[in-house]
């Protein structure tokens, strides 16, 4: 069975440093142990309003990330010519609310068909390979082939933020359907989202995703054990998952 990749997300090791305006922890030098550590990617979010990742971790990270630079942006004029300018090898277009804690729910590509195609051939033309953060419905994966992007990434928030196990289990199905559909219109299909090391497995386990982006439970579990050993930790459940 195929392996399953991990892109790390660094977004909250700026979060720390912007805490307090100083120049440390480095979400730059962050990137480095963690593909020392055995991430295949490194994903950052530069957000319109810059609350973690900043424009310089970008530039930056663009000339030292050995593996792969995975840019989340909104889907606007600015953060695409950044985009076009730093041509990371992925970038994956997410919705963005300023007033949101965190990504809230998928793109609607639905609605902005026209626009993300658009945006998507800007930065295919640049030689970005494009993933759409995405809700699994049929109708937003349609509308993701429609628009030409060779990836998407299955929003698995829901499934995260679950109260009971009956929740958990109508949205791990709902992922699955979504991750299987996907898959067989062709796209490459990813997940990402509030997973962590306890609810991980079951998304893992699903042979069609390629990666998993994950950030925030791997710098939680960072700040007490290290981050070589949170990727280490986290890689291991995941290919136990793909294993078993
Ligand atoms: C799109 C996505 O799921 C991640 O980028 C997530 O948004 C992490 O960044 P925040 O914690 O700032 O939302
Ligand atoms: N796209 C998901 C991502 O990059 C990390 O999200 P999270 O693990 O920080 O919730």
């Amino acid at each position: 069975m195929k392996d399953i990749l991990l892109g790390v997300n660094v977004d909250h090791i700026a979060t720390l440093r912007q805490a307090r305006g100083t120049r440390y922890p480095d979400p730059a030098h962050a990137a480095s142990v963690a593909e020392h550590a055995g991430a295949d990617g490194i994903t950052i979010h530069l957000r319109e309003d810059r609350r973690h990742i900043q424009d310089r971790d970008v530039y930056v990270m663009a000339q030292t990330i050995q593996t792969r630079m995975n840019l989340e942006i909104a889907v606007t004029d600015e953060m695409i010519d950044i985009a076009l300018e730093v041509k990371p090898a992925y970038v994956c277009l997410v919705p963005e609310k300023r007033e949101e804690l965190t990504t809230e729910g998928g793109l609607d590509v639905v609605s902005n068909v026209e626009r993300i195609t658009s945006a998507v051939g800007q930065l295919a033309k640049a030689g970005i390979k494009v993933s759409l953060f995405i809700d699994a419905d049929n109708a937003q994966i349609d509308a993701a082939k429609q628009t030409g992007a060779p990836y998407v990434e299955i929003h698995t928030g829901a499934y995260a933020d679950a109260e009971t196990d009956a929740e958990q289990q109508i949205e791990l199905e709902r992922i699955r359907q979504g991750v299987q559909y996907a898959d067989k219109q062709g796209i490459i299909v990813n997940a990402g989202h509030g997973l962590h090391y306890h609810n991980v497995k079951p998304i893992a386990q699903m042979p069609e995703i390629y990666e998993l982006n994950i950030g925030h439970a791997i710098i939680a579990r960072a700040s007490v054990d290290g981050l070589e050993k949170a990727i280490r930790d986290m890689k291991r459940l995941m290919i136990e998952a793909r294993q078993a």
